[in-house]
């Protein structure tokens, strides 16, 4: 890996060991689908980890984000259940299974959604700017946003590089899906880039938002995240999703769109509005953009939805160059896939296929660019991260024995309620503590 230059980490959430299916997202029709199957929290962090340590082969920075005390028995006792512990579980899972679920959900998982980062090269004050998410369109999601402020500040430390914001006020206005809906694209990563922020609505105009399902995220969250980083209003462009295309199913961003560097990737019926002007009006430099518009024609919305094409990772390989990083229903559905191949065949600026199994994640609704946040980093910044997060062969071949160790093979929502599932959690979690060098990022650390 070569750190002496500005080069784009991703940061994987790891699979947390409650990962089930509660089928909790409106909106997010895997999710949907899927209520009620066991799950394999074992398979599905293994699934990631096998990512991972993919990506660090292919000579890429990849960090790890620690999942989430789950079940909350904080959340729980909030809205007024009571007693042990183990009746605090019993009587929810007797009157109210599906909170149970959204206490116990492993949703941290998908950290696309835990923040919005902004490289330095963009910021006012020159340091990499993170507003955690609220995620106030789902409860279970909402409830992610103390602990992923506490796991971004320990990997990242506030200070000469690094600063950190609260997340935005928690009521539908301001509702704020973070890095899902957003995306920046530059010439060469250590300069100035422009960043694209996409919303599902303008709360002040919702009778344009889509009709059948929800926009998660509001122009007014975007706005207020531009003017929190410091990012020059001429870098900055706001699109509105396509709401006809969040009633298929869309219900973030990168479900139909991707970008990396001088590459936007992106489904013929993703915005509102051609996105070309607006983005060649920011793109301050002479090198090209590249604008790769997928037609309705060859690959369907729905299409789009099943396979998660457009959530593969775009990443600028180490001797240049851009390659996809697919989920295999890519690989399964014959449209994407026929498409696939003739954009190999193009001679256009992707170049490279690799493909992955996420189906534990997959059937929650969640692919390769779902599992992921990218954050962009100067040597200076590289050197200043805990770099215990920073995975290499030792990292990934403790994490890997670490799962082996502490998650169940098999997972049910009736299991849910079991006092003892929460104390195996907080045991593989404090010991998880101890390897990425996070400190007491948890309540159960904190008492
Ligand atoms: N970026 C992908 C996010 C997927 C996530 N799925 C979930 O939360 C499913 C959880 C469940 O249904 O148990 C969501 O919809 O926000």
């Amino acid at each position: 890996m070569n750190t002496a230059t500005t080069l784009e980490a991703n940061f994987d959430g790891l699979v947390g060991p409650t990962h089930n299916y509660a089928g909790l997202s409106f909106g997010n029709v895997a999710s949907q689908n899927n209520l009620g199957s066991e799950s394999s929290p074992r398979a599905a962090a293994l699934q990631g980890l096998a990512k991972m340590k993919a990506m660090h082969d292919l000579g890429l920075m990849q960090g790890v984000l620690p999942p989430q005390q789950r079940p909350d028995l904080a959340a729980l006792r909030r809205l007024g259940f009571a007693g042990s512990d183990a009746e605090v579980l019993g009587e929810a899972a007797r009157t109210q299974p599906r909170l149970l679920g959204a206490v116990s959900s492993a949703s941290s998982m998908w950290v696309a959604n835990a923040a919005t980062v902004s490289p330095s090269a963009d910021t006012r004050d020159g340091r990499v700017h993170f507003t955690p998410a609220n995620l106030v369109n789902k409860f279970h999601r909402s409830i992610e946003v103390p602990t992923t402020a506490r796991a971004l500040q320990a990997i990242f430390p506030e200070g000469e590089h690094f600063a950190h914001h609260a997340a935005l006020p928690a009521v539908d206005d301001f509702g704020d899906e973070g890095a899902a809906n957003h995306t920046r694209l530059c010439a060469e990563y250590g300069e100035p880039g422009l960043e694209l922020f996409v919303y599902g609505k303008d709360a002040g105009a919702p009778e344009h938002g889509p009709q059948r399902y929800p926009a998660r995220h509001t122009l007014q969250a975007s706005q207020a995240v531009a003017r929190l980083h410091g990012l020059a209003p001429q870098a900055c462009v706001f699109l509105q999703q396509n709401p006809a295309v969040i009633d298929q199913g869309v219900f973030h961003n990168d479900v139909i769109a991707v970008g990396n560097r001088n590459v936007l990737f992106f489904h013929e019926q993703a915005f509102v509005q051609d996105p070309r002007p607006a983005l060649a009006a920011a793109w301050q430099t002479a090198s090209p953009l590249h604008c790769i518009e997928v037609p309705s024609a060859a690959v369907s919305v729905e299409d789009a939805v099943s396979s998660y094409l457009f959530n593969s990772q775009l990443v600028t390989l180490p001797a240049g160059g851009h390659a996809l990083i697919l989920p295999q229903e890519c690989r399964d559905n014959p449209a994407v896939w026929a498409y696939l191949q003739g954009l190999l065949d193009s001679d256009g600026p992707i170049e490279q296929f690799k493909v992955f199994n996420l189906t534990e994640s997959m059937r929650n609704g969640g692919g390769p660019a779902c599992l992921r946040l990218r954050v962009v980093l100067t040597p200076a910044q590289q050197a200043a991260l805990n770099s215990a997060a920073l995975l290499d062969e030792t990292l990934y071949a403790r994490l890997k024995a670490w799962v082996e160790r502490h998650y169940r093979e098999r997972l049910h929502v009736q299991d849910l309620a079991d006092p003892q599932l929460h104390q195996e959690c907080c045991s593989a979690l404090d010991e998880l503590t101890g390897i990425l060098k996070l400190g007491a990022i948890y309540p159960f650390q904190q008492v």
